[in-house]
């Protein structure tokens, strides 16, 4: 028997739920090979038939779209109707659900597509595009975007004060040694005023047996000149061989490794990585040999994991992009040893 679906609907769940974009142009080879292009026109037609009229973009919005390569944030369904979800909780409620359904319909999709990238010597980065419901993660950002207490702190560079060129905030269990870096000690919060963090918490542990974070920095980048610049988190309080779990919601942002170099102390690799953070990709890729430098474009609602020496032989970035106008939250679940 026949089954009749509604072309849209089928476009739209071939885009959210599988990530198969392939799947809409089969036999179309010409599309097949540019299927970066057609992932763009899907979105672009997702946003432009959303029920609310007031949702769809304006014409000039559509052709700036088109114009991009691909710093653009899918649309959001419940961009209307969250904050009035929100709004009906109790103010200051600190246990439970938060009433969109997050504790039910959570969805850890970590026994789906998972990425392992060998990078020798002990290092190893593990990628799952999908690991957050699509929906589910649109509500995330938006809850963080609220009402996590973001600032903007100064921080110390090779003995210069600047403003930290992203938001940030920093959550961690009671009693721990306290996180500096660049010269700034963050406030610390606690999980218990903000529950998603907690269920966030609870699906990266499920997803990463024998995992136990207790700390966790937030990032907010506004927009693609927010960035953060070579480093790597090998403050001593993550001990020898950190565990570093990594969350992304909202716009696209491409995420750098790349190998220390052996012969260069740490100062060599970040003052040469200010200049490469300005280049085109295509220029940093020339650069260096494909299996010293590694991209990951982070997807919304994705999991990257840094593991074994990676802090240590490796250095990463997430560089300014011009062409990336809207809000990421990147979260980096972090374990602080007792001293
Ligand atoms: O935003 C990201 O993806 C990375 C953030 C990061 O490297 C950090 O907070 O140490
Ligand atoms: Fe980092």
């Amino acid at each position: 028997m026949k089954t009749k679906v509604i072309l849209s609907d089928w476009a739209f769940d071939c885009y959210v739920e599988e990530g198969r974009f392939d799947m809409l142009v089969e036999n179309d080879f010409e599309a097949m090979d540019d299927i970066k292009r057609v992932e763009k026109l899907v979105m672009i037609a997702i946003w432009c038939i959303q029920e609310d009229p007031s949702l769809r973009p304006i014409m000039s919005e559509v052709s700036q779209m088109q114009e991009r390569v691909i710093d653009t944030v899918p649309p959001n369904p419940y961009s209307d109707s969250i904050p009035a979800m929100l709004a009906s909780q109790p103010e200051g409620t600190t246990t439970g659900t938060l009433g969109f359904g997050l504790s039910a319909g959570f969805e850890n999709e970590s026994k789906g597509k998972r990425q392992v990238v060998d990078l020798e010597n002990g290092s190893e980065v593990i990628y799952i595009p999908r690991f957050l419901a699509w929906d589910e993660s649109w509500k995330l950002l938006e809850y963080l975007n609220k009402h996590i207490p973001w600032t903007r702190p100064q921080i110390h560079v090779f003995g210069r004060s600047c403003i930290q060129p992203r938001d940030t905030c920093y959550v961690a269990n009671e009693g721990l040694p306290e996180l500096r870096y660049s010269g700034y000690q963050p406030p610390v919060y606690s999980w218990d005023d903000y529950p998603p963090l907690k269920q966030i918490l609870a699906a990266v542990h499920d997803a990463l047996p024998g995992s136990s974070f207790n700390s966790l920095l937030l990032n907010r980048y506004n927009n693609g000149t927010d960035y953060v610049a070579w480093h790597s988190d090998d403050e001593k309080l993550y001990g020898p061989t950190p565990e570093i779990a990594s969350v992304s919601f909202g716009c696209e942002r491409e995420f750098l490794l790349r190998k220390r170099s052996t012969k260069s102390p740490k100062v060599q690799v970040q003052v040469q990585s200010y200049r490469s953070a300005e280049e085109s990709p295509s220029k940093r890729l020339k650069k260096s040999n494909q299996s010293d430098q590694h991209s990951f474009m982070l997807k919304h609602g994705s999991l990257l994991v840094m593991k074994g020496y990676t802090q240590r032989d490796w250095v990463h970035s997430v560089p300014k992009r011009a062409r990336a106008d809207a809000v990421r939250i990147n979260l980096t679940f972090r374990r602080v040893f007792q001293t």
